[in-house]
């Protein structure tokens, strides 16, 4: 189970979401201070089947080295065959009452919530983590819906949800601690991290500008 702490620079990524290695990306990335990985294999030429899986292995264990959390995105078949640290869930994905059935209780669940309704929800089956957004303009989710902005995080806290939230979304370094200052947990980033040119400095520079 994660403490609050590690959901402080929540990076995403998958092979489609950086013109490099995928494994020199990660190293990088956690060379730079990221504090928790989702393996994210979505969309255009995303790999699939056992590419996914000997992809998810190898980040696995860069992650594993580093002590960083590993968690898969959707793909509950995978994150159980890995034994991965947890398992993130969007509105559309698997309910979250199947997902806790079939992880031990040691597994993070976390769950896409960016409504009062999504998020109470969420805290009734089990969710041991929120994320919410998109939190600014984004490209790297095709079907991303309409920006919400840091105030949703506000609502969410003042709606009495106290689990962790990170948010999501078109954030970088420039508006990173609005985010933080509206009261999440952390915050998770793909392309200001998986697109820039110096990796580890881009990791580095969220990370100053969160804590
Ligand atoms: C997976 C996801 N969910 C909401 S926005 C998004 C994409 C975030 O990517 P970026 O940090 O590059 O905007
Ligand atoms: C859609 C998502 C929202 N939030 C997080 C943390 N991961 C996701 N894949
Ligand atoms: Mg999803």
């Amino acid at each position: 189970m994660m403490n609050k702490e590690q959901y402080l620079l929540y990076f995403i990524m998958g092979s489609n979401n950086t013109d490099k290695d995928p494994e020199e990306a990660l190293r990088e990335a956690v060379q730079g201070g990221i504090t928790c990985f989702q393996f994210r294999e979505k969309g255009e030429d995303a790999r699939e089947a056992s590419g996914k899986k000997e992809l998810a292995q190898r980040l696995q264990v860069i992650c594993r080295e580093a002590g960083v959390p590993f968690i898969v995105n959707d793909d509950v078949d995978l994150a159980l065959e890995l034994g991965a640290d947890g398992i993130h869930a969007g509105q559309e994905d698997t309910p979250l009452r199947d997902i806790k059935k079939r992880c031990s209780g040691s597994m993070t669940v976390g769950v896409s919530a960016k409504t009062k309704a999504e998020a109470e929800q969420a805290v009734q089956d089990g969710a041991d983590y929120l994320g919410a957004g998109p939190m600014f303009a984004t490209s790297t989710k095709e079907d991303a819906e309409a920006p919400v902005g840091p105030e949703t995080v506000r609502m969410l806290r003042q709606s009495g949800i106290t689990l962790p939230i990170v948010g999501i979304g078109g954030i970088g370094t420039e508006n990173a601690a609005s985010v933080m200052e509206a009261g999440a947990d952390g915050v998770s980033v793909i392309s200001a991290i998986s697109r820039a040119p110096d990796i580890q400095q881009a990791a580095q520079s969220l990370r100053n500008v969160l804590r």
